[in-house]
């Protein structure tokens, strides 16, 4: 059993000295034992993407220095949502994950750059995969609409992933496809979705919450409204290869008849 702890928060627009006392805060007001803790998309800077050359963190130093302190202190694993991260020659939105020991393990970047929100005019698309190993566990991380492209999913399933961790800057209205997709995600992968949602509103968005726990089996297991709060629940990482037993759907694939 992990115990996950997913901080659905409201964050400041460009302000990321504030964005990081309130997770600072959030992290403060954790209870009982938690195993993995859970941070939405962008949380340096949110949306505010005119401003990334001004606000954008340098190779992740200064969020990996802050997610690492807080790791050790707490003696948590932290999926750190993603950053805006700041290279020699590019832009990217970053997720980040550091372990208990306080050490980045994975770094992945947005492959799917969503244009309603007009990422492909400041960010770079990431060209690496979202996988990696915590506490001997296979997972796999994306961030937000990476959800609608269920190949891109697959392949981390193909890859032996039985943890899906999304990390989000949701809007409100389409909050049902946030729903659909995780669970759709959840139910053809046979994996637990952990998916962590902000809340509040940015100059163009308001943002829908509705964080969630989703079991292999697509129960929602957990999930949040639309205010900010730290959503707790339990997983039981051993009903993912029961699950993929009862229904042998990675067996059963037709790869000789499909166009991907
Ligand atoms: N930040 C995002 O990638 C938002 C994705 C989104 O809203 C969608 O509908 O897809």
């Amino acid at each position: 059993m992990k115990n996950i702890a997913i901080i659905q928060i409201d964050l400041a627009y460009g302000e990321p000295e504030i964005n990081q006392e309130v997770i600072k805060a959030a992290f403060g007001r954790l209870e009982g034992d938690v195993d993995i803790v859970v941070l939405p998309e962008m949380w340096n800077t949110a949306y505010d993407l005119s401003r990334l050359e001004e606000i954008a963190d340098v190779n992740a130093e200064k969020s990996i220095a802050f997610l690492s302190t807080l790791a050790k202190k707490y003696q948590v694993n932290i999926i750190g949502g993603s950053v805006a991260m700041k290279t020699e020659d590019k832009m990217t939105n970053t997720l980040l994950v550091i372990n208990k020991d306080g050490s980045c393990i994975k770094k992945y970047s947005k492959a799917h750059l969503f244009r309603l929100m007009e990422e492909e005019k400041y960010l770079t698309e990431g060209n690496e995969d979202g996988l990696f190993r915590l506490d001997d566990l296979d997972c796999a991380g994306v961030i937000c609409y990476d959800i609608r492209f269920p190949e891109w999913i697959r392949s981390h399933m193909l890859d032996q992933a039985s943890l899906l961790f999304v990390v989000a800057e949701w809007p409100k209205q389409r909050i049902e496809h946030w729903r659909s997709l995780l669970i759709a995600r959840a139910i053809e992968n046979q994996c637990y979705v952990i998916a962590c949602n902000r809340v509040g509103e940015d100059p163009n968005n308001e943002f829908g919450g509705h964080s969630m726990i989703i079991d292999p089996w697509g129960r929602v297991v957990e999930e949040a409204e639309d205010e900010a709060k730290i959503l707790y629940g339990k997983i039981d990482p051993s009903i993912v290869e029961e699950t993929r037993k009862r229904i042998p759907v990675f067996d059963d694939r037709r790869v000789d008849l499909y166009k991907i």
